[in-house]
C-alpha cells in the first residue's frame, strides 16, 4: 500500500492446498521390482556393523496396516527372536519388515509427455526507456545491478505508470517484486509534501536517492505501540500483513487512507487460501470509506478462482498482464459491469501454470520403508559429493522439519572425535543443516532465511512457509519429500530455484502408491522425468561411512545391487539405533509420525484417490521414522480421528478444525495480536529431540492451507463476505 501521505500497507509473501485413487488401474499398470527378495541381504546385520550398537529383538511379525487397496501388495512375514530384553513398550509393537523386504511393486511410470507452459525471462528493453526519474534508474543499474528488464516488468511498468489498475500473472522468480516497486517509487518521488527518512529499508533499496518517501513494515512479532508511533509520524509505503492492518485499523486513530495511491496484494492466492478474506473485507471497506481513486495491483504466479474474484472487487477496469500471452489486452470497455471487469478465467488458464525454462523437474517412486534412506542419499549425493549445492527440502508439518532436522544433524553430522551412539563416524563437515517453519519465532526464522539466502551451501527443511514469495539465491535443488496439497503449491515451491533465468532442479518423492500424482501434474501441464531409486541410493557406495566392519574387508569387492542394498540397511540402522537409543526418541519419533498421517489426511478431496492413509502401511511408514515397529495405538488414534472427521459436516466445527491447522501457518501473516498463536521456545539442546517442545505438539500443525471459494456482495454497508463460503477438506 502506498500514500502520498503517510499512511499505509501491504506485500504479503506467503503460502496454500491438496482425491482416491482408481486402485484397479495402477494394478493393471506394468509393474517392475526393484529387488527380488531372494537377493535381499539380510535385514539388518547389527552384529556385523560394530559402531552401530543394535538391539536384538524379537517379535511376531504381523502385517499392520490401514485396510485399502494397497494392502493386497503386503504379504506378512514371520520371524521368532527371542523377547527377554525388551521393554514393556517394545513388547507392546509389532516387529516391521526389513528394508528390502516385501515391499510394494514400484509401478512403472507411464508419464504423458506433455508441453509445459513457458515464458520468456528476459527482454531486451532497458529501465531506461520507461521515462523513470534519473535517480531511480541509476539506482536500478548501480545499486540493485540490473539494466534490462523482464518480461513482466516490461509488460507491467508502463501499464502501471499509466494510472491502470492491473492483474499481474507470471512465473515464480520472474521479477514481479519490481514490476510495481518500480511504479509506486516513480510516482510517490514527484509528491510536494516530503517527510524526513526515519527508516531505511533494505528491500526498497530503490527509494535511496528518494529520501523522502518513508517506507514502513507491520507484521506481527513487533510491539503495537512502536508501530503506532511510526505510523503517527508518516509512512509513504506501508508493508504489512493482513491481520497486522486490520488490528490497526481497528485500534489506531492516525492511520488514514484518504491520500492513499496505490494498493498492492502480492501473493493474492496465498492470501486468500489462509483465510484472509474476513481481513482483505475489513481493509477494502476501511480504504474504500476514505479513497476511492487509486491504482490496484493484484500479483501471483497462479491464478485461482479466489484471485479472480477478488480482482472483481478491488480491480477497477483493471490490465491483465499475462507474460505467457506476450501480449496484455484490457479486459473490458469501461461501461462494463464489475463483474465482467475480470471474468473468471477460462478452465485451462486456471489449470496450467508456467513453469522456468531452466527449471528440471524430477520424480522418484520410493516404498515407504526406504524413504528416509533415498532421502538422506540424496542430501548426502548432492550436497556432500557434489561442490556448491543449495537444497531446500519440503516436509507437510513443523514436527516433519524439527524431526527430520534433529535426525539429520544427529546422524548425518559428526562433531569431532569418537562417533556417539547412532552417528555416522565420518560424517562431512561439507553439510549443513538448517530448518525453517511457522512455529519459530519470527526473529529466528528471519536469522535462518539470512543465513542461508546468504551461505554457498547447505540443507533447508522446511514446510510451506517457505513455499512463496521467499526469494532465495542460487538455490540448485528442490526436494519435495511430502506432495503438496495442490498443483499451484507444486509450483510454487519448485519456485525456490531456477530464478530469474538461473538454472535449478526439483525433486519429488512419491510412494508406489501415489505414483499416479504424475498423471494429475501432467493434467496441469507438469512434466517430471524418472529418476530410479537404485542411483539415488547408489551414492551410499562412495561413502565408507556405509561400510560395515565385513565389508570394510572387502576392497576389491565390485559395487552392486547388493552392496547398494546393504550400505542402505547400514545407513536405515544408523537412524534406528538413535532413534530407538531413548525411550524419549522413540517417543518422539512416534509423535513425528502421527503427525505425518494426519497431514495425509488433510489431502483434498479431488487427490484423496492418490494419498489416502488407507494406503499406507504403518509399519512401512513407522520405518521411514527410525522406528523398528509400527506404534499400536498410532492407527486407532488416526481412525478415531477419521470418524470424528467424517461425523463432523457441520460449517463451524469444520472452521474450528481449519483455524487450528491454519494457526501455525497465519503466524507470519496474522497481526502478531493473537493470543492463541503457537510459537516454539527456544531450544535446549540444537538436535535433542525434545530439546526444542512445540506448545502445538500435541496437535501437529500440517502446513497446507485451505483452498477456498471466496464470495462477497456488494452491500450498502460496503463489501461483506457472503456466508456460504466453503471449506475444501
Ligand atoms: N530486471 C531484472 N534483472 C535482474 N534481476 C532481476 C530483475 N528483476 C528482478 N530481479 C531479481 O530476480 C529475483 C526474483 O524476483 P522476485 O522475487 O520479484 O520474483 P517473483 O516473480 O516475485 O517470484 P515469486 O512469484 O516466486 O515470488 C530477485 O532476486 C530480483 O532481485
Amino acid at each position: 500500500m502506498a500514500a502520498a501521505d503517510g499512511s499505509l500497507f501491504d506485500n504479503p509473501r506467503t503460502f496454500s492446498r491438496r482425491s482416491p485413487a482408481q486402485a484397479s488401474r495402477q494394478a493393471k499398470a506394468t509393474k517392475r521390482k526393484y529387488q527380488a527378495s531372494s537377493e535381499a541381504p539380510p535385514a539388518k546385520r547389527r552384529n556385523e556393523t560394530s559402531f552401530l550398537p543394535a538391539k536384538k529383538s524379537s517379535v511376531k511379525e504381523t502385517q499392520r496396516t490401514f485396510k485399502g487397496n494397497a494392502q493386497k501388495t503386503f504379504s506378512p512375514k514371520k520371524h521368532s527372536v527371542s523377547t527377554s530384553d525388551r521393554n514393556q513398550e517394545e513388547r507392546q509393537c509389532i516387529k516391521t519388515s526389513s528394508l528390502f523386504k516385501n515391499n510394494p511393486d514400484i509401478p512403472e511410470l507411464h508419464r504423458p509427455v506433455v508441453k509445459q507452459v513457458q515464458e520468456k525471462v528476459f527482454t531486451s528493453a532497458a529501465f531506461h526507456e520507461l521515462g523513470l526519474h534519473p535517480h531511480l534508474i541509476s539506482t536500478i543499474n548501480t545499486v540493485l545491478k540490473m539494466s534490462s528488464m523482464t518480461s513482466v516488468q516490461k509488460q507491467s511498468i508502463p501499464v502501471l505508470l499509466e494510472g491502470r489498475d492491473a492483474l499481474v500473472r507470471s512465473q515464480t522468480g520472474s521479477g514481479k517484486t519490481l514490476a510495481y516497486c518500480i511504479p509506486v517509487v516513480q510516482s510517490l518521488q514527484a509528491m510536494e509534501s516530503k517527510i524526513q527518512v526515519c527508516i531505511k529499508c533494505v528491500f526498497l533499496s530503490l527509494l535511496i536517492p528518494f529520501t523522502w518517501i518513508v517506507p514502513g513494515v507491520l507484521m506481527g512479532g513487533e510491539k503495537r505501540k512502536s508501530e503506532k508511533a511510526r505510523l503517527r509520524k508518516g509512512i509513504n509505503i506501508l508493508i504489512s500483513t493482513p491481520g497486522r492492518l486490520v488490528d490497526h485499523i481497528k485500534s489506531t486513530k492516525n492511520i488514514h487512507f484518504s491520500r492513499l495511491r496505490w494498493l498492492v496484494f502480492d501473493e493474492a492466492d496465498r492470501i486468500l487460501d489462509l483465510g484472509f478474506e474476513k481481513d482483505i473485507t475489513v481493509i477494502l471497506n476501511a480504504v474504500n470509506a476514505e479513497c476511492q481513486k487509486r491504482q490496484n495491483v493484484l500479483l501471483s504466479a497462479t491464478l485461482t478462482e479466489g484471485v479472480t474474484r477478488l480482482a472483481d472487487i478491488s480491480l477497477h477496469d483493471p490490465v491483465s498482464i499475462s507474460v505467457l500471452d506476450k501480449s496484455h489486452d484490457q479486459l473490458n470497455p469501461k461501461d462494463k459491469a464489475v463483474q465482467e471487469v475480470c471474468p473468471p478465467p477460462a478452465g485451462d488458464e486456471l489449470d496450467s501454470f508456467a513453469i522456468p525454462e531452466s527449471l528440471k523437474q524430477h520424480v522418484t517412486v520410493v516404498p515407504s520403508k526406504l524413504r528416509l534412506v533415498c532421502l538422506a542419499a540424496f542430501i548426502l549425493q548432492k550436497c556432500k559429493f557434489e561442490k556448491d549445492q543449495k537444497m531446500v527440502v519440503f516436509f507437510s508439518s513443523c514436527e516433519l522439519v524439527e524431526f527430520h532436522y534433529s535426525l539429520f544433524l544427529q546422524t548425518l553430522l559428526s562433531s569431532s572425535g569418537a562417533p556417539a551412539s547412532g552417528q555416522l563416524p565420518s560424517a562431512s563437515m561439507r553439510l549443513k543443516f538448517l530448518r525453517l517453519h511457522g512455529g519459530m519465532e519470527q526473529e529466528e526464522r528471519t536469522a535462518v532465511f539470512q543465513e542461508f539466502s546468504h551461505s554457498r551451501r547447505g540443507v533447508l527443511l522446511c514446510t510451506d512457509v517457505a513455499a512463496r514469495g521467499l526469494d532465495l539465491p542460487q538455490v540448485t535443488w528442490i526436494v519435495q519429500y511430502n506432495a503438496p496439497s495442490s498443483p499451484a503449491e507444486y509450483i510454487h515451491r519448485i519456485g525456490r530455484t531456477a530464478r530469474i533465468g538461473c538454472h535449478g532442479s526439483s525433486l519429488l518423492i512419491l510412494a508406489p502408491s501415489e505414483a499416479e500424482y504424475v498423471n494429475s501434474l501432467a493434467s496441469h501441464k507438469i512434466n517430471v522425468s524418472e529418476i530410479k531409486m537404485e542411483d539415488i541410493l547408489c551414492v551410499l557406495t562412495r561413502d565408507d561411512c556405509f561400510k560395515g566392519k565385513r565389508w570394510g574387508a572387502q576392497k576389491s569387492r565390485a559395487v552392486g545391487p547388493q552392496e547398494i542394498r546393504e550400505r542402505a540397511t547400514v545407513l536405515q540402522t544408523v537412524f534406528e539405533d538413535y532413534v530407538h537409543s531413548s525411550e524419549r526418541r522413540v517417543s518422539w519419533a512416534k509423535k513425528a509420525l502421527q503427525s505425518f498421517i494426519q497431514a495425509y489426511a488433510t489431502y483434498p478431496r479431488e487427490l484423496k484417490h492418490i494419498f489416502h492413509v488407507r494406503s499406507l502401511h504403518l509399519g512401512h511408514v513407522a520405518k521411514s521414522f527410525g522406528l523398528r515397529d509400527a506404534p499400536r495405538n498410532l492407527s486407532a488414534l488416526t481412525r478415531k480421528k477419521r470418524k470424528a472427521h467424517v461425523k463432523r459436516p457441520d460449517l463451524h466445527k469444520k472452521t474450528q478444525s481449519k483455524h487450528s491447522l491454519a494457526e501455525i501457518l497465519r503466524s507470519e501473516y496474522s497481526s502478531g495480536m493473537e493470543a492463541g498463536v503457537a510459537k516454539v521456545k527456544k531450544q535446549n539442546a540444537p538436535g535433542e529431540p525434545g530439546g526444542r517442545p512445540l506448545q502445538h505438539s500435541l496437535q501437529p500443525t500440517p502446513c497446507f492451507g485451505r483452498g477456498k471459494t471466496l464470495k462477497w456482495r456488494k452491500t450498502q454497508k460496503g463489501l461483506q463476505r457472503d456466508s456460504k463460503t466453503s471449506q475444501k477438506v
